[in-house]
C-alpha cells in the first residue's frame, strides 16, 4: 500500500470494552463499518494479552486488506510486526517514534499522538505519517477556516447499532465538509487547466475555468505538455471531436503529465470505443443506481481512477469509498458541453488538491458545479437554455467568492450520500 495515498477521512478507533462493544463481534463490526465507508482502521486493545491481540489483529487484517484500507495497530508496535498490518499509532507515553521506525522499516504507516504544538513539531521533525490531535471539538463562535484530513472516532462506530450506516454518514459529512478547502485551495493557487478539448466547447470550457478559479489553456500540440505540465497543474484529454493526429497528441501529452506526477482527467464523451469509462454511455445508462456504483468501483478499482459517472445522480468512486451526488438541474443536460465543462472544472479541483485526496477534489467540483446550476436556474434572468449559461458562470464564481471569504452557507444544499458496494 502506498502510504502515501492513505485517506485519512474516517479513521475507525476500536474499543473492545464492554461498555462500547457490547456484546457485539469486534471483527464484524469493523467489516459493516469499513463497508460503510471507514477509510482507515486502528486495532486499540489495552487489555487482551499478546496472543489474543496478534489473533484479533489477523482477523482485522483479512477484513481490512479485503476492502482495501490500511489496518494500523495502537501502541503494541511487536503485534504490527508480527502479522504485517499497514504500521502503527503510538502516543507519547509509548515506543520513541525512532525505534519504531527501525522496528516497521520506511514503508509503514507511523502516527503520533500530538497534544501540544511542541509535540506536534517533533514529530512532524521525526517523519511521523500523520498526527493524532486528540479531542476535537467544534464551538459554535469560532469555524475553522482549514478542516482537518479526517476524523477519528470510537463509540460513533463501534457502538452503533448499524455501524455501516453510521460510517456511511460520517463519510458523507466528512467529504462534504472538506469541500471549502478544496475550493479555497482553488482560490488560493489559481491552477493552470490544460485543456485538449473538443472544437465545441473550446471557449465555454475556459470561461468554466475561470469562473471556478483556475487558470485555462486550451494547448492541443502536444510538444507543450512537458513543459506545461510542470507548471502544478492539471489536464483534461476530452475525446469529443478527437481525430487520428489528436489521438496520438492526447497519448503523449498524458505521458507528460505521468512524468510530472500532474494529474490528468479523462473525458471519453460519446466515444464508440468499448471502454466503459464513457460519459456519453453513462448518461443515457439503463443502469441502476446500485449498478452504476457497482461499475465506478470496478472501474476505479482496476485503473487506480477516481471515476465519475454524471447523471441525475452522479456516482464518485476511488474503488474503496463510493458516494452519489444529487444535485443539479435539466438545464445542464439543454447545453451543449455541460459535461466537457464539469470535466475542466474538476481539473482545477485536482490539480489544487494534488497529493491530498482526488476523491475529495471530485466530490467539490461536482458539488460547486451544480449547485451553480440550481442556483442559475432559479434566477429572474434566466428563462431557458440561452440564459442560463451566462447566469451559470456567474453562479460558479459566486460560490467561489462566497467560499473564499468564509460564507459557506451554499453547502447545506449540498446532497451527498455514501453508497454502499457489495464486495466482488
Ligand atoms: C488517531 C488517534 N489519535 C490519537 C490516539 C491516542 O493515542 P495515545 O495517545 O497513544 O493514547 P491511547 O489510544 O493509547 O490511549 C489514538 N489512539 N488514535
Ligand atoms: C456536441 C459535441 N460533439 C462532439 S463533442 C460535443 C460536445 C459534447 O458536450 P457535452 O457532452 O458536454 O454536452
Amino acid at each position: 500500500m502506498d502510504k502515501s495515498k492513505v485517506d485519512y477521512s474516517v479513521y475507525l478507533v476500536t474499543d473492545s470494552t464492554p461498555a462500547i462493544l457490547g456484546t457485539k463481534d469486534l471483527v464484524r463490526v469493523v467489516e459493516a463499518a469499513v463497508r460503510g465507508g471507514v477509510s482507515i482502521v486502528q486495532y486499540r486493545d489495552k487489555h487482551s494479552d499478546r496472543q489474543t491481540a496478534v489473533q484479533t489483529a489477523r482477523k482485522l487484517l483479512e477484513v481490512t486488506r479485503r476492502f482495501g484500507v490500511p489496518l494500523l495497530v495502537n501502541d503494541r508496535v511487536d503485534v504490527a510486526v508480527e502479522v504485517g498490518c499497514e504500521g502503527v499509532h503510538i502516543g507519547q507515553d509509548d515506543m520513541a517514534y525512532e525505534e519504531a521506525r527501525k522496528l516497521l522499516g520506511p514503508d509503514k504507516i507511523i502516527g503520533v499522538t500530538a497534544s501540544s504544538v511542541d509535540e506536534a513539531l517533533a514529530a512532524c521533525k521525526a517523519g511521523a505519517d500523520y498526527l493524532g490531535l486528540g479531542t476535537v471539538y467544534a464551538t459554535p463562535t469560532a469555524a475553522p477556516q482549514k478542516s482537518l484530513d479526517g476524523i477519528a472516532v470510537v463509540s460513533a462506530l463501534v457502538a452503533a447499532d448499524d455501524p455501516a450506516a453510521a460510517a456511511r454518514d460520517l463519510l458523507a459529512k466528512v467529504v462534504t465538509g472538506r469541500v471549502p478547502d478544496v475550493l479555497r485551495a482553488v482560490a488560493e493557487t489559481t491552477p493552470l487547466s490544460h485543456n485538449m478539448t473538443n472544437l465545441v466547447v473550446q471557449n465555454f470550457a475556459a470561461n468554466v475555468a475561470l469562473a471556478v478559479g483556475a487558470s485555462p489553456i486550451m494547448a492541443n500540440y502536444a510538444e507543450e505538455a512537458a513543459d506545461l505540465a510542470k507548471l502544478g497543474g492539471a489536464l483534461v484529454i476530452n475525446m469529443g471531436t478527437v481525430t487520428p493526429d489528436g489521438l496520438k497528441n492526447h497519448i503523449q501529452a498524458i505521458q507528460a503529465y505521468n512524468a510530472a506526477g500532474g494529474p490528468v482527467v479523462l473525458d471519453p464523451v460519446g466515444n464508440t470505443s468499448s471502454s466503459i469509462v464513457q460519459r456519453g454511455v453513462d448518461s443515457s445508462s439503463t443502469l441502476s443506481i446500485p449498478q452504476r456504483a457497482a461499475l465506478a468501483k470496478s472501474v476505479s478499482r482496476s485503473t487506480g481512477a477516481v471515476v465519475v459517472l454524471t447523471g441525475k445522480t452522479d456516482i464518485v468512486s476511488d474503488g474503496v469509498r463510493t458516494l452519489r451526488i444529487d444535485n443539479g438541474h435539466e438545464y445542464l443536460g439543454r447545453v451543449t458541453g455541460t459535461g466537457c465543462t464539469l470535466g475542466t472544472t474538476l481539473s482545477a479541483m485536482v490539480a489544487a488538491f494534488r497529493g491530498k485526496s482526488p476523491l475529495v477534489a471530485a466530490v467539490a467540483g461536482l458539488v460547486m458545479y451544480e449547485i451553480a446550476a440550481e442556483r442559475a436556474s432559479v434566477r429572474d434572468d434566466v428563462r431557458g437554455p440561452g440564459t442560463f449559461v451566462p447566469a451559470f458562470l456567474d453562479e460558479l464564481s459566486a460560490l467561489r467568492e462566497e467560499t473564499v471569504r468564509g460564507d459557506v452557507k451554499w453547502l447545506a444544499g449540498a446532497k451527498v450520500e455514501a453508497v454502499e458496494v457489495e464486495e466482488e
